[in-house]
């Protein structure tokens, strides 16, 4: 069985971060395992507080998953501090990891900001030459690329200037655009658009986490890049089309839309 650890934060609602990273992984029939960089008292409408576990902790759980199961591939997502960062680089360093997707985490869909001011410097010098693949959304590709973007044109430049810069391989998430939901692949291989078909759903919240998650689980099971995002972007829009409509916000995706079997029938 392949394996797959995410580093990231724990949302207490379930939608996204690990929770959303576990629930993914074991849909893609991999196995999941988790370094937590912080818990988050939060919920569909929005974050009531943060507690980030200390640089030393998240060394321990990183040493604790590597030193026993080793993965195949690691998700990186909510990192709000550049300690903690810093540690994340260099265990992953340590041991060599292969097929790490970083979505830098900024801000949740309901609008908390989850990551420190500045902090976005150490994610692109440390983080980024380790990946194989970053998947930023909208206003994190704008910060990143330091450009405004309203269309389909500014998110492809936005992301090849990233890739360019960075030397990173860059899936511009479309997802905040409005009209249509494609994302861009730029890569050594040239630029490739997902199209995506966009879901009248409002329940939304999880989408990036979800998304990263799949595209690593695929990797980890040796799919190569592109043919993991493809099979990602679907698994993605199965679990936006399921319709699941919980809390008061916006709500999470059914991530076990696809498991079937007499077992997970009631
Ligand atoms: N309404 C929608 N219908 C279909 N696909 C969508 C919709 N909204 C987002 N997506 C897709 O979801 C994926 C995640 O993109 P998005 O831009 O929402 O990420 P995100 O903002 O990082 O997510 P989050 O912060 O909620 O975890 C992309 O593949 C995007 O195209
Ligand atoms: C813990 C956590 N990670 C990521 C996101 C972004 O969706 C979130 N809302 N919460």
């Amino acid at each position: 069985m392949a394996k797959v650890l995410t580093i990231a934060g724990s949302d207490s609602s379930g939608g996204a971060g690990i929770q959303a990273d576990l629930k993914t992984m074991m849909a893609h029939g991999v196995y999941g395992m988790s370094a937590v960089t912080a818990l988050t008292a939060q919920n569909t409408a929005g974050v009531a507080a943060v507690q980030e576990v200390t640089p030393e902790f998240l060394a321990a759980e990183i040493d604790a998953v590597f030193e026993d199961i080793r993965p195949d591939a690691v998700k990186v997502g909510m990192v709000a501090s550049e300690d903690l960062i810093l540690v994340i680089a260099e265990k992953l360093r340590e041991y060599d990891a292969k097929h790490i997707v970083v979505d830098p985490v900024m801000t949740a869909t309901s609008g908390a900001e989850l990551m420190e001011k500045g902090a976005e410097a150490v994610l692109r010098e440390e983080l980024f030459p380790l990946a194989e693949l970053i998947t930023p959304n909208v206003p994190e590709l704008e910060i990143l690329s330091r450009r405004k973007i309203r269309c389909e044109k500014d998110l492809v430049e936005a992301a090849r200037k990233v890739w360019q810069e960075a030397g990173v391989n860059v899936l511009g998430k479309g997802g905040h655009l409005g009209g249509t939901a494609n994302d861009v692949l730029v890569s050594a291989a040239g630029i490739r658009w997902y199209m995506g078909q966009r879901i009248d759903n409002p329940n939304t919240h999880g989408t990036g986490c979800t998304l990263s998650s799949a595209i690593a689980s695929n990797l980890a099971k040796a799919y190569g890049l592109e043919a993991s995002v493809e099979l990602a972007k679907d698994y993605l829009t199965g679990a936006l089309l399921d319709g699941l409509d919980l809390g008061q916000g916006s709500g999470p995706l059914n991530h076990g839309f696809a498991l079937d079997g007499d077992f997970f029938r009631q």
